[in-house]
């Protein structure tokens, strides 16, 4: 069994520790937080060891009455790889650990490209990620973007992507943010972030993004149109879709007009905490003209890259294949709406 480490028990990393629990090959070895808080019970509930991150305050959890493994350095020299899913630019922090202990580590979106060896998306360069030591989970609407641009890549050519993205301004967990009544070009400057990230993923690509932020919690909305190589139908394209498991074509009948409704129909799917793992297009939207695709699709933040983190511990210790490793997250996830 492989022993996952997971550093950073938050919004992400407590999705990972739940989707590694389900996996056949994984075990969770602990997790690790730096302060006492009811993920921290829930945590000790799940029955995660718990570590922790900062060893001057352990004493706080004691204080609160969970009982802690001890501190960080065990769980990540006991674990086979670990899962850093600490906020933006803390996992670069955590590196030299990582490398003392001479275990390999998953970072997430929030960390810079050039801190590892390689950007991850499983669907699009699984195998790039086998044997590294650092590797980086590309962020929500990274992966958004790649798990479509892959498949049209392979089909038929893409000459070219512009994408606009609509962002969540917070997690609904995260009180602090805003904005609470506007809309911003954020980034203001062009082009976004996203553009060249998602050419770590496909370093060939030609790519501009335009982000946006708004008042708004449950998801991310992208409006795409990609220039193919050729013209193609726009039901030829969902059907290249349909076949794609991490990729969910809204029918027109489901009457889901918006990220509400899509949390919703999670929810009663009986999704945990209402998660959406997919990316999820509006079919009816998917429409070409001559060479060019649009579509809108909407991105679950909290939640697409969980299964991404699942399969990036198999490329990393080159336990499975890509096609292997997708089907059995998936399965054992639940994934495919
Ligand atoms: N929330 C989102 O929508 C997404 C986040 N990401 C990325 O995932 C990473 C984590 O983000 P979230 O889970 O949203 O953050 P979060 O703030 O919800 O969780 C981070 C957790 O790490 C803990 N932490 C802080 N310092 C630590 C340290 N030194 N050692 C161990 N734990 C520490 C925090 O207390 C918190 O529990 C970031 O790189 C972010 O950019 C990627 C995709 C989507
Ligand atoms: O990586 C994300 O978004 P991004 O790709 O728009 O930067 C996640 O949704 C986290 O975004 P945040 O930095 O607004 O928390």
């Amino acid at each position: 069994m492989i022993q996952v480490a997971i550093n950073g028990y938050g919004t992400i990393g407590k999705r990972v520790a739940d989707a590694v629990r389900e996996q056949p090959d994984m075990e969770v070895r602990g997790v690790a937080k730096t302060r006492p808080n009811f993920e921290a019970e829930t945590a000790v509930d799940k029955g995660f060891p718990l570590y922790a991150a900062v060893e001057e305050r352990a004493d706080r959890f004691e204080e609160a009455g969970l009982e802690i493994a001890g501190p960080v350095e065990d769980l990540v020299d006991a674990a086979d790889v670990v899962v850093d899913a600490t906020p933006s630019g803390i996992g670069a922090e955590n590196k030299s650990m990582y490398e003392e202990y001479d275990t390999p580590a998953l970072y997430q979106g929030g960390e810079d490209a050039d801190l590892v060896d390689t950007s991850f998306n499983a669907r699009s360069n699984f195998e790039d990620a086998t044997g590294a030591d650092h590797v980086r989970v590309v962020s929500c609407n990274t992966t958004g973007l790649s798990r479509v641009i892959a498949p049209l890549r392979e089909a038929y050519g893409v000459e070219k992507v512009r994408a606009t993205l609509v962002r969540r301004g917070g997690d609904p967990g995260q009180t602090s943010r805003g904005p609470i009544n506007d809309i911003l070009p954020n980034p203001v400057t062009i082009p976004s972030h996203h553009g060249p990230d998602v050419e770590t993923i496909f370093d060939d690509l030609d790519i501009d993004t335009l982000g946006m932020k708004v008042p708004a919690t449950l998801m991310h909305m992208h409006s795409l149109n990609v220039t193919l190589e050729e013209e193609v139908d726009a039901s030829e394209v969902r059907d290249l879709f349909a076949d794609e498991s991490r990729l969910f074509q809204i029918p027109e009948r489901m009457d889901i007009d918006g990220s509400g409704k899509l949390k919703e129909y999670a929810l009663d799917a009986g999704r945990p905490r209402g998660d959406v793992w997919e990316n999820c297009i509006w079919e009816e939207s998917v429409s070409t003209v001559g060479n060019d695709l649009y579509l809108f699709q909407g991105i679950h933040q909290e939640s697409d890259v969980v299964p991404e983190n699942v399969d990036a511990i198999r490329a990393v210790l080159g336990e499975a294949d890509a096609e292997e490793s997708i089907q059995t997250t998936n399965e054992t996830m639940g994934i495919g709406l």
